[in-house]
């Protein structure tokens, strides 16, 4: 996989054999023109083959294909799969420190690797990044990241752009100070760490008191950004503030609850948006940023595409970093539902205010957002996203008397958050098609049983493939909303699906597994089983 392969990626002419980049493109659209898959024939859709991955913790993994052999991975090991029969070719181990599972705030997760000039690289969730060989899964080199003992995991997938390997890492809810790294592909060493959180001094500094807060205020980016070959810019979502509490770190708290736009050579930040200034109520902002070239009022934009966990979907100009649009996708009660593009900056409530002063309140959306990590899809046919929208309420309250001691991998909070009681007659929450710039629904479809928690895909066949918390894995029509498919895959899906060619044939993989993260084991809980496995499926051949 050279550069000009990667970035030939999904849909920019690559080969359909290939799904090269996380996010199916540098763009993260997870769109795919292929339509051998489509409306008319769904009903035959069949698996093909599966495979066990031996895991009970979660899968959350985007597969990677190159030159058919596909690249999966958990917490626990690194997979090589031949596609043709679903046999493996290698399985090589993430060793890590299991004590490390006790600084990770929301499930032992990993979210897939990066392939690049015939290496598959890899994190550890004590916070390690690894290079394998693509041929044997052999490690090339290992190089530590960042001290897990002092709260930073790596759950993400690493990415490469320009040539440089980066990844982002794990630790909000543990008081540690985001960063963004960038290294050499050959040797695993380190060109260049961005942090996500202003040291006093530097551009920016006036967003935080002076002192040293900043060392504890969190910005982690645990989400994969995407990457503008053209403009040379990745794009990273940063988290929550630490402690969760502002209070105690008084100011906007740049790059906190931000996307920066870092220069993958050098690291720098070419520019920055920030969804919640002085971001209290832990609506990490690391979601994907999609790219995409879009008609928005007749004119031609380069823009960003981001669905927040603080209720709003942004369109920003990825040129600057200056907002088109911003609108509630879900109830929001914190600020007021449109977002002046003057300004650019959300305005908050009465609700925001009263949180602040510390009282008990009811927040929509739930500190797990309005959307939490699973990605959407965009088809840059239709400019439409396809994605879970989530409607709980919090009950939150900000400890303003005791400022929260911090102990390295410790909780660091000064907030005490619970679910409201559901009305058990009203769903979850919708998954749904929205027109990005005005947020109005094409189509949303109630999720009854259980909330979604999976990544979404957009085929040119029409069709939107998601998951469910009760295992199946379900196709929609792109145009109604209607349920076309579903296949029951053994345990929970909160994957990221994918779909290919081989030898002229489509396919389409997901992994199944029930994840550890926030709710998901309680919600589930005497119902669904863990259980690892990767499903590929294909039209049934007559
Ligand atoms: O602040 C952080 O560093 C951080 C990391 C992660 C993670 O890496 O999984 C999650 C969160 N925060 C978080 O707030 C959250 O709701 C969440 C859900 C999940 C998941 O895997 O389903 N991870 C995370
Ligand atoms: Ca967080």
């Amino acid at each position: 996989q050279t550069q000009q392969e990667l970035i030939a990626d999904g849909n920019k002419g690559g080969n359909t054999d290939n799904v090269l980049t996380y996010g199916m493109g540098y763009h993260q659209q997870r769109f795919s023109p292929l339509k051998q898959i489509n409306k008319a024939n769904i009903k035959k859709l069949v698996p093909v083959w599966s495979h066990s991955l031996n895991n009970n913790v979660g899968e959350q993994a985007q597969p990677m294909i190159y030159n058919g052999v596909m690249y999966v991975t958990n917490v626990q090991q690194t997979v090589a799969i031949d596609i043709k029969t679903g046999r493996q070719i290698w399985a090589t181990p993430i060793d890590w420190e299991r004590e490390a599972a006790r600084i990770v705030c929301c499930g032992l997760s990993n979210r897939g690797v990066a392939i690049y000039d015939g290496k598959v690289f890899v994190a550890s969730l004590d916070s390690y990044i690894k290079a394998l060989d693509a041929k044997t899964g052999k490690q090339l080199w290992r190089t530590k990241v960042a001290e897990w003992k002092d709260g930073y995991s790596i759950t993400s997938a690493p990415t490469v752009a320009n040539g440089v390997l980066m990844t982002g890492m794990t630790g909000g809810e543990y008081g540690v100070r985001g960063f963004v790294a960038g290294y050499d592909p050959q040797t695993g060493k380190e060109l260049w760490r961005r942090f996500t959180t202003v040291a006093p001094g530097e551009k920016g500094s006036e967003t935080w008191p002076n002192d040293d807060s900043y060392l504890r205020g969190g910005g982690s980016t645990w989400i994969t950004g995407s990457y503008d070959p053209e403009l040379d810019l990745t794009f990273w979502g940063t988290g929550n503030g630490g402690p969760w509490n502002s209070k105690w770190r008084p100011g906007d708290n740049l790059y906190v609850a931000s996307v920066i736009a870092i220069r993958p050579k050098t690291g720098e930040i070419a520019w920055h948006y920030q969804w919640t200034p002085a971001e209290t109520y832990d609506y990490d902002g690391v979601n994907e940023n999609i790219l995409a070239d879009m008609t928005i009022f007749g004119q031609k934009r380069k823009a960003l595409l981001h669905a927040d966990r603080n209720g709003f979907m942004y369109v920003l100009d990825r040129t600057n970093g200056k907002l088109i649009s911003g609108h509630a996708y879900v109830p929001v009660n914190w600020a007021k539902p449109t977002i002046d593009p003057n300004t650019g900056r959300v305005e908050e409530t009465d609700v925001a205010a009263r949180i602040r002063a510390g009282e008990q309140v009811e927040l929509q959306p739930r500190w797990t957002g309005g959307k939490n990590w699973s990605p959407m899809a965009y088809n840059p046919n239709t400019q439409k996203v396809f994605l879970p929208m989530q409607e709980e309420t919090a009950i939150y309250q900000l400890n303003n008397k005791d400022m929260p001691n911090y102990k390295p991998g410790e909780r660091y909070m000064g907030a005490t958050n619970s679910t409201k009681a559901r009305d058990p007659k009203l769903p979850w929450g919708y998954f749904g098609a929205l027109d990005p710039v005005s947020v109005k629904a094409d189509w949303r479809i109630p999720q009854v049983e259980f909330p979604i928690w999976s990544g979404t895909l957009v085929t040119g066949g029409g069709i939107v493939f998601t998951g469910k918390l009760s295992g199946e894995f379900m196709a929609v029509d792109e145009k109604t909303g209607k349920v076309l498919w579903e296949f029951q895959t053994g345990s929970a899906i909160n994957a990221q699906p994918i779909t290919y060619t081989l030898a002229g044939r489509q396919y389409v993989t997901v992994l199944s597994g029930l994840a550890t993260g926030t709710s998901l084991r309680r919600e589930t809980a005497g119902k669904v089983q863990p259980g690892a496995s990767v499903w590929t499926f294909a039209i049934m051949k007559d």
